[in-house]
Order: structure tokens, then sequence, then C-alpha cells
């Protein structure tokens, strides 16, 4: 049985007319979901008075954070308080004039994690003769997700994993994609499976999700596993992997979480959400803060600890922040670069070249968050391996 089907909402195909010093980022925003996007001339301009040029050329993509859906980026487009000065976007001024010495390195961190799953499948396949399996569905062709699946596949290869794959064509029915994953839940080989998002328009991510079987979702995304992880007294099976990559580093970097102030800017399913409810299973505080949220930099100003998972570049400024808070930045944002070979940088949601002098421990971006994703992955399937063997060390 699958739950009801909530299709995505679309941004209806409308002309739209988009007026601020930032509407590049709204207007991308809407173009990638097939809005047609008009771009008015100053002398149209009727609200902000901060139009710029009429021309279309500032259309260039900017995508959304991982985790996030279009939609919920759509829903900070509003809010024009909060998007930095224009300034900040160029590339001079995301240079960092001093080595920023209190960096949480991800990659480090992530590394350390891989080290200590290969050792414990090398001590199961040598007390059992068995290791991990992961089955990845990939849909479409996206550039990004099929980077991510190949990043998956190679971390298998790293800790010893066996790792199995299925490309479906962007025109796949939601049938067909239920049934590669009903496949994987039935193979004795396989300990984890998940579907790569995002995932086409016409197919309802809601169902899909939940056809993964709970005791293999080791993304953590079915909806039993997040219910789970919100109630007292339950435990999740899985908790979804860029939140407990978060937690990971903050735990790792030695940063005391309980009896502090969390404030997680995002609400998403797969990492605003969760990052508070892990939090508060850490005994911390939380107030969580989205785009409909006033006074933001001023919550964000009382909090010892931020996580900050909007999909907005650079949102996040050093005046957000009360000196000594540790930050950690989820946002995955490709901002237009023309120096650089794809025309494209990552950047966070955080100003990192000022946040870093108001922050005692920051995450960067790339290099923070993102690599502890795919480490968390391999950690919920290695768990998943150890409870289908009955495999415990003492
Ligand atoms: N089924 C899932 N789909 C998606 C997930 C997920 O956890 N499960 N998360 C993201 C994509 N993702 C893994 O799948 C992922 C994203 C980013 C990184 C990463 O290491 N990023 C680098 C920068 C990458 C770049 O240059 O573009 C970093 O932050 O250093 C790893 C995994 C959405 N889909």
């Amino acid at each position: 049985m699958f739950g009801v089907c909530q299709r995505r909402a679309e941004v209806p195909k409308a002309a739209l007319r988009l007026y601020s010093s930032h509407r590049k980022f709204v207007t991308d925003v809407l173009f990638e979901n097939s809005a047609t996007v008009e771009c008015a001339s100053s002398d149209q301009a009727t609200t902000s008075g901060n139009s710029q040029s009429s021309s279309c050329e500032f259309r260039k993509r900017i995508k959304p954070a991982e985790g996030l859906s279009w939609n919920t980026i759509d829903k900070w487009k509003s809010r024009h308080d909060l998007w930095p000065p224009e300034s900040i976007l160029k590339k001079e001024a995301s240079i960092i004039s001093h080595p920023a010495t209190n960096t949480i390195d991800g990659k480090a961190i992530a590394q350390e994690v891989k080290r200590e799953i290969a050792e414990e499948v090398g001590r199961m396949r040598s007390a059992i003769g068995k290791v991990p399996g992961l089955a990845v569905v990939l849909v479409g062709s996206r550039k990004d997700s099929e980077t991510y699946v190949r990043s998956k596949q190679r971390a298998c290869e790293q800790v010893g994993f066996n790792s199995y794959n299925v490309s479906l064509p962007e025109t796949v029915t939601e049938e067909e994609i239920v049934e590669a994953v009903l496949r994987f839940n039935c193979d004795p080989n396989v300990h984890g499976v998940l579907v790569q998002l995002p995932l086409p328009r016409h197919i309802c991510e809601e169902r899909v999700v939940g056809s993964v079987s709970i005791q293999k979702d080791v993304d953590g995304f079915h909806p039993m596993n997040v219910g789970r992880l919100a109630m007292q007294g339950r435990a999740p099976l899985f908790v979804s992997c860029t939140p407990k990559g978060c937690i990971e580093l903050l735990l790792r970097s030695g940063v005391q979480i309980e009896g502090k102030h969390a404030v997680v800017i995002g609400r998403s399913n797969v990492v605003g959400m969760p990052a508070a409810l892990l939090l508060q299973r850490q005994n911390a505080t939380v107030t969580v803060v989205h785009s409909h949220t006033p006074n933001l930099p001023e919550l964000t100003r009382n909090a010892d600890i931020v996580i900050a998972a909007a999909g907005v570049p650079y949102m996040v400024q050093g005046s957000w922040l009360k000196p000594g808070a540790v930050v950690i930045d989820v946002g995955i944002n490709h901002i237009e670069d023309p120096d650089s070979e794809n025309g494209y940088r990552v950047v966070g949601d955080v100003y990192f070249a000022e946040a870093c002098r108001v922050a005692s421990q920051i995450t960067p971006v790339p290099g923070g968050v993102g690599p502890m994703t795919i480490a968390m992955l391999l950690s919920n399937t290695l768990d998943s391996a150890k409870l289908a063997y009955g495999f415990f060390e003492n």
C-alpha cells in the first residue's frame, strides 16, 4: 500500500515580471520551474525601484541547496530583506584575506568515518564472509545527480561494499521506478536502497520514496523513519544522511550541543526538519526559522549553533551571528562565475568570508557537510547490513 500521492506544486507557466537587485536569483529559480520569465526594463519597474538592465543575460541557472525542492526555494524569493548585497555575489568579496583556522574540515572527517567503516567491513568479511550492499536507482540524466551517484559508487568501492546501480530514462513511469525499488527490496545482498533525488516532475516522489523498504531506507526518507525520529521514546531505523552528517560534524569537532540554543534556517523534510529533531535529541533548545519568519537575523544572533539550510546563496552574513557561534552550512548553490571552467562556482548559504571572523567554528562549502552526506549513507548501510546479518561486535 502506498500513501496518498501529493504531486509537487508547479509554478504556473505564466509571464512573471520581477523587480529587484537580486532578481537574477529569483528569475533563475522560476526559469528552472518552467515559468516563462519576462524581464522588465527599468522604466517598467513598479515595486522595489531597484531594477537593473532589461536584458535576460542574467538568466543563468542557480541550483538549490541539496535536498531542497524548487518549491522550497521559491518560498524564500519574496524575502528581499534577506538577500545579501549584490557586492557579496562578486568573487573578490568571497575571498578571505586570511587563512580561516576555525574551519571544520568535512572532507577530512568524512575520510575518518570511511576509514572506520572500511575496518568494520573487513571484520565482517572475515567473520561471516559477507559485506554490505547499496543499491542506487538513478532516473534521468541530470549532471549533478550523475556525479553524486558516481561518488556513491566510488565510496562503496573505497570501503569494500558491493554496489548495485540502475539507470532509468527520464521518460520512465512511476510504476517502473517502483518495480526497480521492489526488486532491490527483495534482494538479500542489498542492505540499502535509495532513489537519487530530485525525480522528474511527472513522478510522485512521495510514492517512490514510500516504496523503499523501511529496513533498507538508508536515506532515512521513509515517512515511518521520519515519524519515529519526531517521536519521544521511538527510534528511527535510519536518519537522513545530511542532517546526520551535521550532527556528526558537531560531535567530532568537540562542540557541546546539550543545553545550547540552536537555530535551524529552513524546514525542509530532508534537512531542516530532521536537523532540528536531531538537535533536540541531543538536548539542544531549537528554534526553526523559515521564509515567513520575521526578524531572522535577530533570531540567529541569539544562537550558539546555526544550521543554515535555506538554499539562498550567502544569506547568512557576519552580522547575523553571535560571536563564538558554531555555523554549519548545508547550502550547495551554484552561482555564475565566468572564470571557472564550467561557468559556475559552488557557494553555501553562509557568507563565509565574513562569518568565519565571527564564528568559533564553521563549515566551508564545498568541503563541509557535502562529503559527510555520503559518509553517513555508508554508515547507515553498514548498520543495515549488521542488522540483517545479526553481526554485532563487542
Ligand atoms: N536520494 C538522495 N538524493 C539526494 C541526496 C540524498 O541524500 N539522497 N542529497 C543530495 C545530493 N547528494 C547526495 O545524494 C550530495 C550532494 C552534495 C555532495 C557533496 O559532497 N558536495 C560537495 C560539492 C559538490 C559540488 O561541487 O557540486 C561539497 O559540499 O563539498 C554529496 C552528496 C540531493 N539528492
